[in-house]
């Protein structure tokens, strides 16, 4: 799944680059909000959660019909969450960087929004930061060693964080050495879909106390919640158990219940 996301997004981010240019977007960059500052915001006593604004995935299809991006971000910005991740991508999951722009840009958001999308080239970074993004998703299995650094820098550079997210030892082991501060453990195999908290459990050792940990995808309950808790994570990463409830703000309290 995971080959076919990363072959669509490189002939989509070449056609982008042939209709908006790199010094184009520097342009644009240069009139976008100052970064906030995101790590920050995962840093607090207790754990933290980044809500995800998500319509469509592909393991599950279209989550929600009705779907009002911006309204859901204004729910979970009420309802008290550290930050917002946003899906850049349209063609998988029905985002855009528009989409992120329009939640990063409204002046009822506050919290840091995190551009979430499958990111493998500078171009894409530049795309985020000029959609008033703070943070970025890179995946580390779709990047080689030296990208993976060069991305993360420069990441750095534009003033954004970078959640670096891991499947296995090997990716953990990457993230530290290509000197990322924010690691994410993926709960779910990308090819099977399966959710997989043992595996979290003994990667979440490998990773030094000094960096932030994000624990990504398959947490629906009050108990998924103290189970990462437990292990010692700063945040989760939440996007369909909170999206399908009627109830969003109703969901968020009950699972986040400090
Ligand atoms: O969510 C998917 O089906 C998916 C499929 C292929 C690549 C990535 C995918 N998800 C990316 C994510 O990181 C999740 O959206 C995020 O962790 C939130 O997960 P969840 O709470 O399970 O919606």
């Amino acid at each position: 799944m995971l080959d076919d996301i990363v072959a669509y997004k490189k002939h989509e981010t070449e056609s982008k680059e042939k209709q908006l240019t790199i010094s184009q977007l520097k342009q644009q960059i240069k009139k976008a909000r100052s970064p906030r500052n995101f790590k920050h915001a995962l840093s607090g006593a207790n754990i933290s959660l980044i809500a995800e604004v998500k319509k469509k995935s592909p393991s599950k299809g279209i989550l929600k019909e009705n779907f009002n991006h911006l309204e859901i971000a204004k729910l979970y910005q009420k309802a008290g969450v550290s930050a917002i991740s946003v899906l850049g991508d349209e063609h998988f999951f029905a985002g855009s960087s528009e989409i992120v722009r329009s939640i990063a840009s409204n002046s009822d958001i506050s919290v840091p929004v995190m551009f979430k999308d499958f990111i493998a080239s500078e171009y894409q970074l530049y795309e985020a930061r000029a959609s008033n993004a703070d943070a970025v998703l890179l995946i580390v299995r779709i990047l080689d060693q030296n990208t993976l650094k060069d991305l993360i820098a420069k990441t750095h550079e534009l003033g954004m964080s970078a959640l670096v997210e891991t499947f296995d030892e090997s990716d953990v082991k990457r993230a530290l050495e290509a000197g990322a501060e924010i690691i994410g453990i993926n709960n779910r195999d990308l090819d099977t879909f399966k959710t997989d908290f043992e595996k979290t459990r003994r990667l979440m050792e490998l990773i030094p106390d000094n960096i932030i940990t994000v624990s990504e995808s398959g947490i629906h309950t009050r108990e998924d919640v103290l189970f990462m808790e437990s292990l010692g994570f700063n945040a989760m990463l939440i996007g369909e158990s909170i999206i399908c409830q009627e109830d969003i703000p109703g969901k968020i309290s009950e699972i986040m219940m400090d």
